[in-house]
């Protein structure tokens, strides 16, 4: 059994999302998911969807295992309970590998780190991110 974590906002669906937990899937047997909490995304604009809405749905995605919520204060406290093999960073994610394989040895917790690839728009006209989701209902609908 290699258990893998991936983590995010995952606040309004998209392929990219998919692409994403595909990818880290691939990485091991089993997929958890750390659902950001909305306290915490401060580095973009707060998600929309509710935290525990946002878990279910991930949940329900093929690659998926199980979808935790985040800790509130500290965001090694579920990876400590998940003990991971792998954690797989997405390709924007703003987290250094090398910071947070420090914080891991630190604690005391085996398990590698790695980032994967984008899924990149092409002619095909797909909304690849939240904020493009956002962006074009506001550009429609406002
Ligand atoms: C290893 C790891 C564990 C995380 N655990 C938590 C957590 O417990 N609680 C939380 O709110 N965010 C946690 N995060 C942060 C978010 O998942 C995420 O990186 C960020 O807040 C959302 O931004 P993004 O969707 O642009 O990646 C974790 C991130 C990493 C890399
Ligand atoms: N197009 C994409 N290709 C690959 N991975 C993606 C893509 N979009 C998002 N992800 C990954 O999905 C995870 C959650 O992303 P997040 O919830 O920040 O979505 P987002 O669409 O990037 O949001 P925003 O547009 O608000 O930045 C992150 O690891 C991120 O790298």
């Amino acid at each position: 059994m290699t258990r893998v974590v991936a983590q995010g906002t995952f606040d309004i669906l998209h392929p990219g999302h998919l692409h994403y937990l595909q990818e880290a899937a691939a990485f091991g047997s089993e997929l958890h998911v750390i659902v950001a909490r909305r306290e915490n995304v401060t580095h973009k604009d707060p998600p929309i969807v509710p935290d525990r809405q946002r878990q279910t749905m991930v949940e329900a995605l093929d690659p998926v295992d199980e979808a935790h919520l985040g800790h509130t204060e500290d965001i090694f406290v579920p990876i400590e309970r998940i003990e991971p093999d792998v954690i797989v960073l997405g390709h924007d994610q703003h987290h250094d590998e090398a910071a947070i394989s420090d914080a891991l040895a630190t604690r005391g917790i085996d398990c590698a780190v790695e980032r994967v690839s984008a899924l990149e728009s092409s002619s095909d006209e797909r909304l690849l991110s939240t904020g493009q989701i956002i962006d074009r209902i506001v550009q429609r609908r406002c």
